[in-house]
């Protein structure tokens, strides 16, 4: 049989459930959870071979309307996916009021095979489910329409399914050993991103960025160096609470959660600096990689 390739985007809203998703689909944390809406920030791709397919999935950015500069990177990677893609799958959740008009908008002139998957169908009851379906199927006429749970692994089976019978005939795009096309420090920012996420309220995690300024592979241990970005001093002041304490945290559990991915000690130091309106300034934005 031919050998087949493609990239499959994964898109919705805000919180819908994408990377937890894409993590069920590629069985790796590739991409960051939290609670939060607006948690991922790029695209990441995350690949799975098998010696007759490759397929290339990519986590995307929640869809709102832009308010920064940062949105609108972030929305233009939504783009991108959308352009590249062999196949659609778009994430909802299942408490969603039909509001998703951004999100279709979005896949207004997009040619490729869709799939509508409604997620997070542990938390309802058949009625609703059947109803969501319906509606689905009826808004878009999509390839399929499937109930699932990403977080209890509830019938991402029958995704993965679906994506491998839906691949176009093609090459491989990457080495057949690649598990994503990022590196080890965008994982490590990534990781401590996703702490502070978790620690902190408000706008906090939404106005921080963090850059890894060194990262010394050693036989027994990585030495990592990182910086949290946030844009007022206020801000900084609440990273690192009191006596340094809610800093202390975020380090704790990052560099657990790095010692646990990269399988090997870890040595982390952060500093915290603030880059006034980083948020809206197109300069900083690119030299954080976002294009
Ligand atoms: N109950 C339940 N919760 C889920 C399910 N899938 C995801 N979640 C939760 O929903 C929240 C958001 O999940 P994410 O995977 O970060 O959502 P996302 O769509 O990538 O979010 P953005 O980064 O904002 O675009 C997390 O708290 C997840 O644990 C599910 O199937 N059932």
């Amino acid at each position: 049989m031919a050998h087949r390739a493609g990239f499959v985007s994964i898109i919705g809203k805000p919180n819908a459930g994408k990377s937890t998703l894409m993590n069920a689909l590629v069985g790796e944390k590739m991409s960051i959870i939290t609670p939060k809406a607006q948690t991922t920030r790029h695209r990441i791709l995350g690949i799975v071979n098998d010696e007759d397919y490759q397929i290339v999935f990519s986590d995307t950015p929640g869809i709102i309307k832009p308010h920064y500069a940062l949105h609108e990177s972030m929305m233009h990677q939504v783009d991108g996916s959308i352009v590249d893609a062999d196949l659609i799958l778009l994430v909802t959740d299942i408490y969603e009021e039909y509001d998703e008009g951004d999100v279709l908008k979005k896949l207004e002139g997009s040619q490729a095979p869709l799939a509508v998957l409604v997620n997070k169908v542990d938390q309802s009851d058949e009625e609703t489910v059947k109803a969501k379906i319906e509606y689905w199927q009826e808004k878009l006429n999509p390839k399929a329409v499937f109930a699932i749970s990403a977080l209890k692994d509830y019938n991402v089976l029958a995704v993965m399914n679906f994506v491998i019978e839906h691949l176009p005939e093609h090459p491989a795009y990457y080495e057949k050993d690649a598990l994503t096309d990022r590196n080890d420090r965008f994982f490590a920012s990534e990781m401590i991103r996703a702490q502070v996420f978790k620690q902190y309220k408000k706008e906090i995690p939404y106005s921080t960025e963090v850059i890894i300024t060194a990262f010394v592979e050693g036989e027994k241990l990585h030495r990592i160096s990182a910086e949290i970005i946030v844009e007022r001093d206020s801000q900084k002041n609440i990273i690192i609470g009191k006596n340094g304490e809610m800093l202390k945290i975020v380090g704790t559990y990052a560099r657990r959660d790095m010692e646990e991915f990269f399988q090997k000690k870890v040595f982390l130091e952060m500093f915290v600096k603030v880059i006034p309106d980083w948020r809206s300034k197109k300069n900083y934005l690119k030299q954080f990689g976002y294009e």
